[in-house]
């Protein structure tokens, strides 16, 4: 027997970091929502009790580094499953992006052999699984928007915000989640973005408010250390983007448009200076 998961990628709306935890994390408040690029995972029940990944991407490890083998593991450990699964991912999400491929593929895998299995196990069940994955699984697991609170896995689900075109552009750097929180300080921060202002424009679907709230404080660490992403938000701001953010600790810049008719410029103007651009919308 074989299942199917869609793995999409997410983006930060707002990120704010409010303090470094003492276990070493930080505690954030963020608005997530996921896009229409997504990962493709098939798995498929192999009688010897055993994880195989395979993938067409040549540059995400296979073995037990793989988010989706350490999904696979911890559900077949935690109920105890003495079967095996084939797992092949179909990789559409540029890795080490900013936008939670990695978590959407461990995701889609708790997911989806909760099916392969027929364990029962709730969604709840399936986020606190995820949240020993990775901080961002949780939120993968549920989809949808949502506020995340704690270090990303205490979740409130909210409205979507009103439709858009989303286009992203990744520079050709990778940039390590760990080192961005490392180097942030998150106690001499000068601005936060207004989450409630956010939460607030998109309850009451608001693009304008939407856009004069978009926040990321992670964008003070990632866009000094790496000015590639600064030039290419000023450029995607220059070719008529309504609103520019960084996703998560980047590279990865989107841009939210409302009207269809900016889209190709702006996506052509893009690709003189970026190889991977892409141009999706809001998954509603
Ligand atoms: C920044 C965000 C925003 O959505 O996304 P990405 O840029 O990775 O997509 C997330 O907070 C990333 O979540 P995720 O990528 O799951 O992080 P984890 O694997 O849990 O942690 C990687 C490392 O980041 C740091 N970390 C992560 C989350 C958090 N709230 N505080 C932290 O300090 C820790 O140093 C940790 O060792
Ligand atoms: N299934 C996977 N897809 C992508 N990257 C993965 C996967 N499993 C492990 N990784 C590793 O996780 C790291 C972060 O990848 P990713 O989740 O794409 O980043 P981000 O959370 O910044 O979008 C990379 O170093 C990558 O090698």
């Amino acid at each position: 027997m074989k299942v199917y998961e869609k793995a999409p990628a997410k983006i930060n709306l707002s990120l704010d970091v409010l303090r470094k935890r003492e276990d070493g994390f930080h505690e954030v408040e963020m608005i997530m929502t996921m896009v229409d690029l997504a990962d493709r995972l098939e798995m498929e029940e192999l009688p010897r009790d055993t994880i195989i990944i395979s993938s067409q991407a040549g540059y995400i490890p296979l073995d037990e580094k793989n988010l989706a083998f350490q999904a696979a593991k911890l559900i077949k450990d935690r109920y105890d499953v003495r079967k095996g699964v084939y797992i092949h991912l179909d990789k559409k999400i540029p890795v080490a992006a900013g936008l939670a491929g990695g978590s959407s593929d461990a995701a889609a895998t708790l997911r989806g052999l909760n099916r392969l299995w027929g364990l029962g196990i709730s969604e709840d069940e399936l986020c606190t699984l995820g949240a020993e994955l990775g901080s961002d699984v949780p939120f993968c697991v549920t989809g949808g928007t949502a506020i995340a609170r704690g270090r990303g896995e205490k979740l409130e689900r909210i409205n979507n915000p009103p439709q858009c075109w989303v286009i992203l552009a990744k520079p050709p750097i990778n940039v390590s989640t760990a080192d961005v929180y490392g180097k942030l300080r998150a106690s001499e921060l000068k601005q936060h973005p207004s989450t409630a202002a956010m939460l607030s424009a998109i309850s009451s679907g608001s693009f304008p408010g939407i856009i004069s709230n978009l926040g990321n404080v992670l964008e003070t660490v990632t866009l000094q250390y790496y000015p590639e992403v600064l030039q290419l938000k000023q450029i995607m701001q220059r070719l008529g983007a309504d609103g520019v953010l960084m996703s998560g600790s980047g590279p990865t810049v989107f841009g939210l448009v409302s009207k269809e008719a900016k889209v190709s410029r702006i996506y052509n103007g893009l690709r003189g200076f970026c190889k991977e651009v892409y141009v999706v919308r809001m998954l509603t």
